[in-house]
């Protein structure tokens, strides 16, 4: 950037990088409250719109901390966005003032353990989050000691500062822990963590444990010790449909100055954000992309077109996340699936037609050919992203099942961003397109 006035003397670009800034300040006149548009904000509870089974339900176990009884363990699942944490942390936050007026000692520690590596890991996160949330010190290493001492560590904290302690643990079924051990390492965190709320012997202070998960199947892989103490109160979070998620968009209007969404604007992004898995977090991320994008381009209100603009670019971010780490085969496998799939009126692809456009994808290409067994695995493997599913399916009772994939996202756009990695230059679609009517009509 070059500073000072140009040659001629205009304005029209900004002499500095603090003239940008404050021109750039002077056109955002459209967010009022980006807070209010962040994917993981624990929003006020007027803001809270359409999960009062949850609520009730998750109230009525907790509550009893409030007479200083242990509350028992939960067990939150459902997809993404569902308002699992924002449910269980605004009930916490409440109780927690509630027993803050009665003096009882009420803690709410939360881990994430998405990135959490192994047990021992975990354990000590917890110790350095009561440790900060009581204002104290750790007496112990990180490194180099066996686990006991890490859990005996933990007890102690809780013992001296908490009446009652919460346990709520995000995406458990990610900590899977160190493969040389057959029981996964959520299993083993559990068990010792309800344990410890069984037996007073362990601790004194109250102890209950929320285990939250995406993986509806996760409890099948919780192992026999760990089941029979952890024993929790089941509460599901189904997806949103696209009226609930426009009243939760609603409920957050004023994120945006008064009169600057046009009215088709929250309907449009609620029946996006429905399209997929109902997810709410998706539908704030399209209001929060859409606002930027208006503000950029200088418009005086958030219209339909910028609604559609992020949602082409929360696509792309989304699937270049995913593709971004994958493997070249993967990347074909999902190329010939997609490619099937955008010629298909519900956007769904068979097992066996995806496989053929693989080879000729891979011939095309000169790259390794696997089997259709190794195509299938493959995209199985690819549905822990969500980007497609897979359901099995029968042609008849002499011809056998194949896989019936469908995709979550574009798969236009899904092709686009694989389309960026240059390998697949030598791919023309007209030619793909032909081969997959081709095969389509087999
Ligand atoms: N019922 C709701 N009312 C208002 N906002 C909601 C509601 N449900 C979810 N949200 C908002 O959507 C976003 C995601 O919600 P939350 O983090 O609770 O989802 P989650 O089910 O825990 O998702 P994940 O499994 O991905 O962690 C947050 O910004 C939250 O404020």
């Amino acid at each position: 950037m070059t500073t000072g006035p140009d040659s001629e003397g205009t304005t029209e670009s900004p002499d500095s990088i603090k003239d940008l800034i404050l021109e750039q300040e002077k056109s955002a006149s459209l967010i009022k409250n980006r807070r209010l548009l962040e994917p993981n904000e624990i929003v006020e509870e007027e803001r809270i719109v359409g999960r009062d089974e949850q609520l009730m339900n998750i109230t009525q176990h907790l509550r009893v901390a409030i007479s200083n009884e242990r509350p028992p363990n939960l067990f939150l699942y459902g997809p993404s966005g569902t308002g699992k944490s924002l449910i269980i942390n605004a009930v916490c936050e409440n109780i927690f003032q509630l027993c803050a007026s009665r003096d009882i000692r009420f803690g709410v520690i939360e881990l994430n353990c998405q990135n959490v590596g192994t047990l021992g890991s975990a354990v000590y996160e917890l110790i350095r989050k009561v440790a900060n949330d009581v204002g104290t010190t750790i007496d112990i290493p990180e490194h180099g000691i066996p686990n006991k001492k890490k859990w005996r560590e933990l007890y102690r904290l809780i013992n001296e500062h908490y009446d009652t302690v919460v346990f709520i643990l995000d995406e458990l079924d990610m900590l899977a822990g160190r493969r040389d051990i057959d029981e996964p390492a959520f299993s083993r965190l559990l068990y010792q963590l309800s344990r410890a709320s069984s037996t007073d012997e362990i601790t004194t202070a109250q102890v209950s444990v929320t285990a939250i998960t995406n993986d509806t199947k996760m409890m099948e892989r919780v192992g026999s010790r760990a089941l029979s103490s952890f024993t929790p109160e089941d509460v599901h979070f189904s997806d949103y449909d696209a009226n609930q998620l426009r009243e939760i968009l609603r409920a957050r209007k004023d994120a945006f100055y008064e009169n600057t969404l046009t009215s088709d604007v929250i309907p449009l992004a609620a029946a996006f954000a429905a399209q997929t898995h109902g997810d709410a977090r998706k539908a704030i991320d399209l209001m929060r992309t859409s606002g930027s994008i208006a503000e950029k381009a200088q418009a005086d209100k958030v219209r339909e077109q910028h609604i559609r603009e992020a949602q082409d670019r929360v696509q792309k971010n989304r699937v270049l996340e995913v593709t971004r780490g994958i493997s070249t085969q993967k990347k074909l496998c999902l190329f010939a699936t997609a490619a099937v799939a955008r010629e298909t009126e519900n956007s769904t692809a068979k097992s066996p037609t995806g496989y053929q456009v693989y080879r000729y994808l891979t011939e095309t290409l000169g790259s390794d050919q696997y089997h259709q067994e190794t195509y299938v695995n493959k995209m199985k493997e690819l549905t822990t992203y969500s980007l497609v599913e897979a359901e099995r399916r029968s042609q008849g009772p002499h011809s056998g099942s194949y896989l019936q994939f469908t995709f979550g996202e574009n798969s236009q756009t899904i092709i686009e961003t694989l389309r960026e990695d240059s390998r697949f230059n030598d791919i023309h679609d007209e030619e793909l397109r032909a081969v997959v009517t081709a095969q389509l009509a087999n």
